[in-house]
């Protein structure tokens, strides 16, 4: 396909050593020897292709030298979007990036849109469209292991495991056709239902298998939603101080010092926890505090973790127990903190309300305890499936509503071919999942969908 030329500031703004900006089309070539001026006098168009050279970006109205340049030179289709690119690499200032691209766009290319670099690489056909969501994801990765799902997904981890699906599904979709074009052949009717059944049955098997791994997907994108919880005082937010680390909360001996929630970003052993602190939930007439106690009960709604805090050195109170109550049936973790104190709290009552979750104790003051916490955490989440490296992870939205569709659509067609349904009533079903399943690589995807994924991604991406 032939474009325009594009052009972006491909790293992000503000001061740095260098800075980039890219262009890519038919004319970067052309574009960048009317700006570029190298000590040899050479052109660009005269190089070797994958060259990166030395030299002065100059206006050619006024003649100014505008920068000082390196330019690197890469003709298609061996490049980024499968046209000819030129990255220009000049000095990272705020006044030098913006001045080179003002330049370029005079000299004749167009301001890229956000994503258009990888929206090319995908029209292109060097990428399909998971692969080119994993590039964002990638960027938005906050944890190793979310960067290698991220790098697993743009190798085509995913998309060649839709491919094989889609094959299967093609290889029925096919002896079907044989089956309505041959009626009055009994025994290809015989023959057409046990293979289809078979590899429709597969086909959903690994679908489900898929969106298994899908929240866990999700968990690694975004973070799992861990609440911490427990009456006023009993440590909270000196819990989210210990797992960031920094003195991110305001701690007192004051019962309900923290009135609104405060959220932060952890990495707990590889696990990329978004950690809300609570206003302590109790009965207040204080308004404000009346309103953070109202969103405390909103958060613990949604949690994927919940951090239940405990006075190791307090009698559980009749608050305590509603509140294990209020969370029996999510996932916690029971911190017994305040260890450097006398004990008064009774160790078997709390067995016995936390039944078989994880119990923890710490003294935050004393820095002890935080370990085991941690290791409890991660235990929680990486039992299993999670270490290892080469499972295939649906960690995006849309795919994961589309592989649920899929497998609505397959669950059909294996309903109908048991319970004795025509065959070209079955094969629209069969269809109709390879159809759903190509728009998660993007071969049966519109404009209008296409336009709105781009549009997500960074400027110069
Ligand atoms: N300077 C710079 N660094 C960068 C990028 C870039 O565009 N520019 N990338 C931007 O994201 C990433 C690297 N990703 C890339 C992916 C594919 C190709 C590419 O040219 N692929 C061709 C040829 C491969 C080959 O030489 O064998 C291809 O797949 O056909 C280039 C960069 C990270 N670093
Ligand atoms: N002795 C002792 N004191 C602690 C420990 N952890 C926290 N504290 C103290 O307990 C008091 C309350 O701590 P916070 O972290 O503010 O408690 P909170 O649960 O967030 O309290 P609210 O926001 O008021 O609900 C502070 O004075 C802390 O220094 C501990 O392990 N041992
Ligand atoms: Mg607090």
């Amino acid at each position: 396909m032939e474009f325009d030329t594009i052009a972006a500031i491909s790293t992000p703004s503000g001061e740095g050593a260098i800075a980039i900006v890219r262009l890519s089309g038919p004319k970067a070539i052309e574009i960048a020897d009317k700006v570029f001026r190298a000590p040899s006098g050479k052109v660009l168009a005269s190089q070797a292709t994958h060259t990166i050279h030395y030299g002065h970006l100059q206006d050619p109205w006024t003649e100014e030298v505008v920068e000082e340049v390196m330019v690197s030179f890469m003709k298609a289709p061996k490049t980024f979007t499968r046209e000819d690119v030129i990255e220009i690499n000049c000095h990272g200032g705020i006044v030098s990036v913006n001045r080179v691209l003002s330049l370029v766009l005079r000299a004749g290319a167009r301001l890229a849109e956000p994503g258009e670099f990888t929206k090319r690489a995908f029209l292109n056909g060097r990428i399909d469209l998971s692969q080119a969501e994993a590039v964002m994801d990638l960027i938005r990765a906050k944890t190793d292991r979310a960067m290698d799902v991220a790098l697993g997904q743009m190798e085509g981890r995913l998309s060649k495991l839709i491919g094989t699906l889609r094959q299967a599904l093609l290889e029925s979709i096919a002896q079907m056709e044989v089956n309505i074009d041959y009626p009055e052949y009994d025994d290809v009717e015989e023959m057409t239902r046990p293979v289809m059944l078979e590899k429709s049955l597969w086909v959903r098997s690994e679908i489900e298998r898929l969106l298994q791994t899908s929240s866990q997907g999700k968990i690694l994108r975004e973070g799992l939603s861990t609440v911490i919880i427990g009456r006023p005082n009993v440590g909270k937010s000196s819990l989210l101080n210990s797992l960031v680390q920094e003195n991110k909360a305001i701690v007192t001996e004051i019962a309900g010092t923290t009135r609104d929630i405060i959220e932060e970003y952890v990495n707990v052993r590889g696990v990329p926890l978004r950690l809300v602190d609570t206003a302590g939930i109790r009965e207040t007439e204080d308004i404000v505090e009346r309103i953070g106690v109202e969103r405390s009960r909103k958060v613990l709604k949604e949690a994927d973790l919940i951090l239940y805090v405990l006075n190791y050195s307090e009698a559980l109170t009749a608050e305590d127990e509603l509140l294990f109550e209020a969370v029996k049936d999510m996932d916690y973790i029971v911190v017994i903190n305040k260890t450097d104190l006398p004990q008064k709290i009774d160790l078997g009552q709390v067995q016995q309300l936390a039944g078989n979750k994880r119990l923890v104790t710490t003294s935050l003051i004393e820095e002890e305890g935080i370990d085991q916490l941690e290791e409890s955490i991660a235990e929680l989440f990486f039992e299993g499936e999670l270490e290892a490296g080469d499972m295939t992870y649906v960690s995006n939205a849309r795919h994961i509503s589309l592989l649920h569709q899929a497998h609505q659509t397959i669950s059909d067609a294996i309903e109908a071919a048991e319970m004795d349904v025509p065959v070209d009533m079955i094969q629209i079903d069969v269809t109709r999942t390879w159809e759903i399943l190509g728009e998660i690589i993007g071969d049966t995807a519109d404009d209008g969908l296409l336009n709105q994924l781009f549009s997500q991604f960074c400027l110069g991406k």
